[in-house]
């Protein structure tokens, strides 16, 4: 396949990318094809160095690969000029990394509802849309409580409310278990396996806890920039 799918949120097509190294370039992805459906989850697996964060960096279109196509719900990031690649970022694409990156003096439900306001909607719209999402994750007790006050895997909960404000098509999980014990990152897989149903997302999840794949679609490993399985998800 090599033609824009709009059934498939994210497709990343002979993807390449070199680093400048030395006097050389090092490939962080070669040739990598790598479809994911709506309402599917892939767990991306492998030893460091072997390009995964490479490989989220080039879906979230932080970065331009060397040659080959990264597709969002239908549109060709190289196409684009960066300012319209800002918008469809924020449009398309949500983004948990491994550590909540949450603002310590807000609490959890206008951590949320700065999303909606950057993107112009109004105070109350967007706090309904917040305590929605904040009942989705399981926090709607918690919405007044600071990051301080909430545990680890909490705070992990607020930011995949927080990434699904914008009702994105693709959502790009760094390590999200990193810094949870096995109970709390047990919980946020299947979290989010239920919210990438539920929203009908495509979903990516860079991981090193192979416990927890058995909860999302399928599982591509990467090992010297290369994908190791390429699976068709979700067609
Ligand atoms: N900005 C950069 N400049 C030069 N080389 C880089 C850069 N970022 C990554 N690399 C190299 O690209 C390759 C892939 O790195 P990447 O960080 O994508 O791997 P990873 O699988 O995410 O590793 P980890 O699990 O340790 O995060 C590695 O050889 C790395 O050294």
């Amino acid at each position: 396949m090599n033609t824009p799918n709009t059934n498939m949120p994210l497709q990343l097509i002979d993807v390449t990318l070199e680093y400048p190294d030395g006097d050389g370039t090092i490939k962080a992805l070669d040739a990598v094809n790598l479809s994911v459906g709506a309402g599917k989850m892939l767990s991306l697996i492998g030893p460091s160095g072997s390009g995964k964060s490479s490989l989220l960096a080039a879906a979230a279109t932080l970065i331009r690969p060397t040659s080959g196509l990264v597709i969002i719900d239908g549109t060709t990031a190289s196409d684009l000029n960066d300012a319209q690649l800002t918008a469809l970022r924020r449009e398309k694409i949500g983004i948990i990394f491994q550590q909540p990156n949450l603002l310590a003096s807000l609490t959890a439900v206008e951590q949320l509802m700065i999303s909606d306001h950057l993107r112009g909607k109004s105070l109350k719209p967007a706090k309904k849309h917040a305590m929605e999402l904040l009942d989705i994750v399981g926090l709607a007790d918690s919405a007044k409580k600071r990051p301080h006050q909430l545990s680890g895997g909490q705070r992990q909960r607020v930011n995949i409310a927080r990434a699904l404000m914008g009702e994105p098509k693709v959502l790009l999980v760094d390590e999200p278990t990193a810094a949870l014990d096995n109970a709390r990152s047990e919980s946020i897989v299947r979290l989010l396996a239920q919210v990438t149903k539920e929203f009908s997302v495509a979903t990516v999840m860079v991981t090193h806890d192979t416990e927890f794949i058995s909860f999302t679609d399928s599982v591509a490993a990467m090992r010297d920039g290369v994908l190791g399985i390429s699976e068709l998800v979700g067609s």
